[in-house]
């Protein structure tokens, strides 16, 4: 299990992380959602360890370094120039001393130009290469920040499915998705961060009473200011 115990994050004064714990179980689709700027993608920095600077705990409780075993897609993956998406790919594996992978299953499902050059892929090309780099390694934990961000419908629907039996067949997933549906879809929990806090922790029983609490507080908080607007 992949661990955070009482994470504090802070960007100079600006406290952006308070308290956090979270559990990352194996065989489980733990989804993260939360208003922009709550703190999601700060979290995922320090639970990978690309950011160094915050107090807590974050282990993989099997005693492995978190990274050994977990991939992550961030929120913009980002490619050398003048590198092939093959070139990528092959990178990713030798970065982590890994033999290279036979990539032409997967890339039957994502369809992608493996021999022109990554950076001049689409927005959705890029996220699918960066997919398809986590999903040739096997990893035991996957940290997905909005994966569905720029995928086309097509590619919603395989990933959602990728997710599942991913999931079915011991991975962990942690995953950052705005679309509500994305994660309720495809999640077993649910935890809600506010302002750096997990206000609550939803299991799969009690998403309809998240998606009430969310539509609730834009009731109170929102709807009454647009009454004056529009
Ligand atoms: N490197 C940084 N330096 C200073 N402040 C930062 C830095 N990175 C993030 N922040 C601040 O931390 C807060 C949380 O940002 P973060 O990117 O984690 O939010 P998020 O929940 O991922 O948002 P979004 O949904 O928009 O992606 C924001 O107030 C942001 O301005």
């Amino acid at each position: 299990m992949l661990e955070i115990l009482n994470l504090r994050k802070a960007f100079g004064n600006h406290v952006v992380l308070h308290e956090v714990n979270l559990a990352l179980r194996p065989g489980t689709i733990h989804g993260l959602v939360g208003a922009n700027g709550a703190g999601k993608t700060t979290l995922i920095n320090c639970l990978y360890g690309l950011e160094k600077d915050f107090t807590g705990t974050i282990r993989n409780t099997a005693g492995y370094p978190v990274r050994e075993h977990t991939g992550l897609l961030p929120y913009e993956p980002y490619f050398y120039p003048r590198l092939t998406g093959r070139e990528y790919l092959e990178f990713c594996l030798q970065a982590r001393g890994r033999p290279i992978a036979d990539f032409a299953g997967w890339n039957r499902l994502l369809e992608l130009p493996l021999d022109q050059f990554a950076d001049e892929y689409s927005a959705g090309m890029r996220k699918k290469l960066a997919l398809l780099a986590l999903l040739v390694q096997n990893f035991d934990y996957l940290i997905l920040d909005e994966p569905f961000n720029g995928l086309d419908l097509e590619a919603n629907l395989l990933l959602k499915e990728i997710l599942k039996r991913l999931r079915d067949r011991g991975t962990g997933i942690l995953l950052t998705s705005h679309i509500l549906g994305a994660l309720t879809e495809t999640a077993d929990e649910i935890s809600v961060l506010v302002g750096g806090r997990i206000q609550r922790h939803y299991a799969a029983a009690e998403f309809a009473t998240l998606e009430r609490d969310l539509l609730d507080s834009l009731h109170r908080e929102k709807l009454a200011l647009l009454d004056g607007l529009v």
